[in-house]
């Protein structure tokens, strides 16, 4: 992630990102992508049937709610090889794309997130421009990671520690 960084910026600190860079930036984006597929921020989502319905194998009634749980399909080794391993270079392989609906950081189908593409080009702004200019450290890589999850999933404390680059 930091030779591709330094790579596109070449150590300037301050210029303005463009929209090349962006473009450029494909290992934060497998990166970013790997995070959210491993935690997803929203884990589930939420449905009612309109009409009676089969899902799974059984029958459903009008008016059942039912809950999408992204995390398990996310961590499904039918769509995933080795689903509960870290590995953004899953994403790098040339032609790589997910199985159809096994990667719905941003949901699918007709209420597909229409923020999605702005979400990722402000995730990348936002991981290339804090790593060219600071190092940042977790104070404690075993502490278990604190999440709080509601309808999105937060990170309630992370203890970092941030230094300038040289
Ligand atoms: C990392 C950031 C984001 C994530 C993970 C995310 C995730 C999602 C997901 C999963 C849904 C589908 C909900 C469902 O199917 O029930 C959704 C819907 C939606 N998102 Fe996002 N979103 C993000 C950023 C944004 C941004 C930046 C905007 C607006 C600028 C936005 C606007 C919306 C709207 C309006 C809907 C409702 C669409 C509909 O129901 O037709 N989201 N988002």
């Amino acid at each position: 992630m930091l030779n591709e960084i330094d790579r596109i910026f070449q150590d300037d600190k301050t210029r303005p990102i463009t929209e090349n860079d962006i473009h450029n930036l494909k290992y934060c984006e497998a990166i970013i992508k790997e995070v959210s597929r491993i935690f997803s921020i929203v884990n589930s989502l939420p449905r009612c049937l309109e009409t009676p319905n089969e899902i799974g194998g059984y029958q459903w009634p009008a008016e059942t709610m039912i809950r999408i749980n992204i995390d398990a399909i996310h961590h499904n080794d039918e769509y995933w090889e080795e689903p509960n391993k870290f590995n953004p270079d899953r994403w790098m392989v040339e032609g790589f794309e997910p199985k159809k609906n096994s990667f719905i950081m941003f949901g699918g189908g007709l209420r597909v997130c229409p923020g999605r593409k702005l979400a990722m080009i402000e995730l990348v702004c936002l991981m290339a421009l804090l790593f060219r200019k600071y190092e940042i450290d977790l104070i404690d890589k075993e502490a278990p990671l604190k999440t709080e999850s509601g309808v999105i999933t937060v990170c309630a404390e992370l203890f970092v520690e941030i230094k300038l680059r040289n």
